[in-house]
Formats: C-alpha cells, structure tokens, sequence
C-alpha cells in the first residue's frame, strides 16, 4: 500500500488532527484527507466516522468550520475522517470550469465516461481504497464506521451507507441532496460522470436506493429552512416519501432560519457525533 505523507498536523482537544496526501490507485493520481485522532486512540483501537463535505469544499472545511467537531470526537473517542471531495489537478480539459462539475464536485460516483473515467472514481475511493488505508495507519476499528456528510457529501453518504449497510452501522446528513436524478446538480453531475442512460443513475439517487434496499437503522437528517437550495436541488420530501412508502426510520428534522451553510453544521454536529457514538460505541 502506498505510503501516506503527512502535510501538516495540530494538537487539538488533547487529540491530534492530521492532512494528509498519498497516491491514491483508485482515483490514479494524488489525493488529500484530513483525520482527527481522538485522545482514546493513544490507549486503544477506535471507531471511524467519515464525513462528507458539499460542492467546492475540500478535506479542511469540515476539520476548520464545523463547530469544534473535535470536541465532540474527544468526548465519544471517535477517528474523524475527511477526504477531499474529487480529484485535482488531473490535467482533464475543463475539469476547473464549473463549480458544480470536476473539481470539487465529485459526487462520490466512479464515472463511467470519458473523460472523467480515469481519475473520477470517488465511490470506490470513499468506500475501498481510503478504509482500507485508515485502518493500515491509524488506531481504527475497521468493523465500526460510520458516515455522514453536507449537501452532495449528504448525498454521498446515504449512497454509500445503504449500498453497503454492512461497512456502516450509522449513517446522517446535513442538507442532503437527496434525489439527485431529479434536481440540476444531479443531473449534470450524472449525465457527465455516468453518461445518459439513467438506468446506471438509480444506483447513486438515495431516494430511489431507499425504496430497493432500506438500511437497517434509522436515518437522521437536518435541513435549514431557509436553506437556498432546499426546493430546487435538495428535494427532502422525496426521500420522506420513499422512507415512507417502505417503513423506513427517518428523522428528518427541518431547522427553522437556517441556511446551507456550515454555520448551520455547527449548530447541530453534537447532536450528529452522538447519533453515530450510540451505534458505533455499542
Ligand atoms: N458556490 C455556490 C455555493 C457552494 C456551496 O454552498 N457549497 C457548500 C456545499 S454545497 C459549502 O459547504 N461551501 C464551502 C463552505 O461554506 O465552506 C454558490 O455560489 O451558490
């Protein structure tokens, strides 16, 4: 296994907090993560939480804006673990233009088309390749994960977790897009990662993942009221629907004044670890 190289570390809550770069084969060029060692880890092997981060985001937005987050990672003896949120600097023509495609806008698919195919693997990365080197580096409890995440790291998390129930015993997100087939973002991102044909999108929209597979503990989700993005790209009432339509346990708890930002994050994180601590600390 590739080596890691660690870019820079910080004491913080009596745990230390760690970037890191390394050859990723998975994504076939270099990626970043950012992870906080609870102050457990210097005793025993703990457990995993991943988080997500949203459009434009890299592995520091979460670690630096997110309220204190380890904090809360301290108190529960918690590993967080971020990764950065695509490939960079790939040398694919046009991979800067957008915020919302390439760069900073992977939506933890693996891309089937050209020519994103070769680096833009990020499912494969989130749920393989970055476990597997987590657990070879760090104190970790492989068999305890759980994952959460923003927006499209909201989306990315639901996808992830119901498509592999068995890697992760908790799952929660912040604004999620939640029915990307439905909403803009989703369908470029889709229609440019994985081509037209829309059979090959179900695979990756939460709401229609719900409806097939389920997971097997209750979901918690936050969304701000007066999140911009909330009616167009967001879409919540059609993941609550597809919950509905199979009995599966939601949460989903609309904040009233809050908006997408990471302000909202830190307003409602600790409420977040511990949904994850009760699962991965039983
Ligand atoms: N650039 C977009 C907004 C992008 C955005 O809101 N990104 C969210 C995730 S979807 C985020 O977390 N941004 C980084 C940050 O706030 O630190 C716009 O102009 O509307």
């Amino acid at each position: 296994m590739a080596s890691l190289n660690l870019i820079s570390e910080y004491k913080s809550f009596g745990g230390k907090l760690g970037f890191y770069s390394h050859h990723s084969s998975t994504c076939n060029g270099e990626m970043r993560f950012a992870v906080y060692q609870p102050p457990q880890a210097t005793q025993k092997p703990v457990p995993i939480l991943y988080f997500l981060s949203g459009l434009t985001c890299t592995e520091e937005n979460f670690m630096a804006k997110a309220g204190g987050v380890q904090r809360f990672a301290a108190e529960y003896g918690l590993i967080l673990v971020a990764p950065d949120t695509s490939p960079r600097n790939t040398g694919i023509t046009g991979e800067d233009d957008d915020w919302d495609f390439g760069t900073g806008a992977g939506f933890y698919v693996d891309a089937t088309e050209e020519p994103w195919r070769q680096h833009y693997q990020m499912y494969s990365y989130v749920v393989q390749e970055l476990p597997a080197l987590i657990t070879a580096n760090f104190p970790a409890q492989p068999e305890k994960q759980g994952i959460f995440g923003h927006s499209m790291g909201g989306h990315g998390a639901l996808v992830c977790a119901m498509r592999n129930p068995e890697l992760y015993k908790s799952v929660s997100a912040f604004a999620p897009i939640t029915a990307p087939m439905r909403c803009p973002w989703g369908q470029k991102a889709f229609s440019g990662y994985l081509g037209n044909n829309q059979e090959s999108w179900r695979a990756y929209d939460a709401s229609e993942l719900v409806k097939k597979v389920g997971y097997h503990s209750p979901i918690l989700i936050d969304q701000g009221i007066a999140d911009k993005f909330l009616a167009e790209q967001l879409l919540p009432e059609v993941f609550e629907q597809a919950c509905a339509d199979i009995n599966q346990p939601l949460n989903l708890r609309y904040q009233e004044g809050y908006d997408h930002s990471y302000y909202f994050i830190a307003s409602f994180i600790e409420d977040h670890i511990r949904h994850h601590a009760i699962a991965l600390l039983k």
